[in-house]
């Protein structure tokens, strides 16, 4: 689905690379997390998958992007706009239609398609995202797990095979992140669609991605499924990255030899002290 090759990017008037020689492929329905410290280079990286870098943010880009086959450097934004579906932090900036119809419809409209194909992509998207029923909202009046929502539909409106979500739930309140997040789950598990997501809630990650990279001032340091990943808690504190709970109560009690190993998700951890308490 997607490929990287010896990328590195360099903004214009900036001194440091912000990705310096990253490669990676993901997979047909594969779900990627990526983590990393602020200005460890996530969304820059996040950038590049559609093309936005470096056809509309400039500067030194060095290496490929392949998405599909083809790559970003030939390919157009637009064009790419139609393989991946880019959703960002702040849902407000990405909404700017009257109604949550006609935000969904409105890149649609662009693609030349027939009336009733918009119609039915509109309905799908709307339900699939649990919007249905508030096609007339004014989309500022929603609230704000519902706002993302509403751009993951009009994302999911072009039928991308692949969504990119950096940071989606880091402005929303604990209703709407876990709403947000049980719509991610679901788009992958139940659509097959590709996920490459920029999230904090690591145990979230833990959980639900198949694998994660670590991000670390440009390079990418690390790679693995998440259990192999939070294996190596000491490492990710010292990058400033957040561990789960679980991990960290495991820690504690491996060292104390009560567990084998640390990285236990919330539902291990708990079989793991119930099965002790028995025992
Ligand atoms: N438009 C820009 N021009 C110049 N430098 C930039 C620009 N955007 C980001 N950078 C620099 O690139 C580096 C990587 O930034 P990026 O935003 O990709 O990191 P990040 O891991 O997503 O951080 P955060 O978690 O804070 O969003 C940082 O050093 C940042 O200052």
């Amino acid at each position: 689905m997607i490929r990287v090759e010896e990328l590195s990017f360099k903004y214009t008037g900036a001194k440091e690379y912000s990705l310096k020689n990253i490669n990676l492929k993901v997979k047909k329905g594969e779900f990627l997390g990526i983590l990393g410290a602020s200005g460890s280079g996530k969304s820059t990286l996040c950038l590049t998958f559609n093309g936005i870098i470096p056809h509309s943010i400039k500067g030194e880009f060095n290496g490929n992007v392949f998405v599909q086959g083809y790559n970003t450097k030939e390919a157009s934004v637009a064009e790419l706009s139609k393989l991946v579906g880019l959703v960002l932090q702040n849902p407000d900036s990405q909404l700017f239609n009257m109604t949550v119809e006609e935000e969904v419809a409105f890149s649609l409209e662009n693609l030349g398609l027939d009336v009733e194909e918009i119609r039915r992509r509109v309905y799908w998207s709307l339900k699939i995202t649990g919007l249905e029923g508030l096609e007339n909202e004014f989309p500022p009046n929603l609230s704000g797990g519902q706002k993302q929502r509403l751009v993951i539909a009009s994302v999911l409106a072009m039928k991308p095979q692949i969504l990119v979500l950096d940071e989606p739930t880091s402005q929303l309140d604990p209703l709407g992140r876990e709403q947000v997040l049980s719509l991610i789950t679901l788009l992958n598990k139940e659509q097959s669609i590709t996920i490459i997501l920029v999230e904090h809630n690591t145990e979230y990650l833990f959980d639900f991605a198949d694998r994660l990279i670590v991000l670390d001032k440009g390079e990418l340091v690390m790679e693995g499924k998440p259990r192999e990943v939070f294996e190596e808690a000491g490492f990710l504190r010292n990058l400033g990255i957040k561990i789960p709970t679980s991990v960290k109560i495991g820690a504690e009690l491996k060292k104390k030899g009560l567990l084998e190993r640390a990285a236990l998700n919330d539902r291990e951890l708990v079989d793991a002290i119930r099965t002790f308490l028995k025992g």
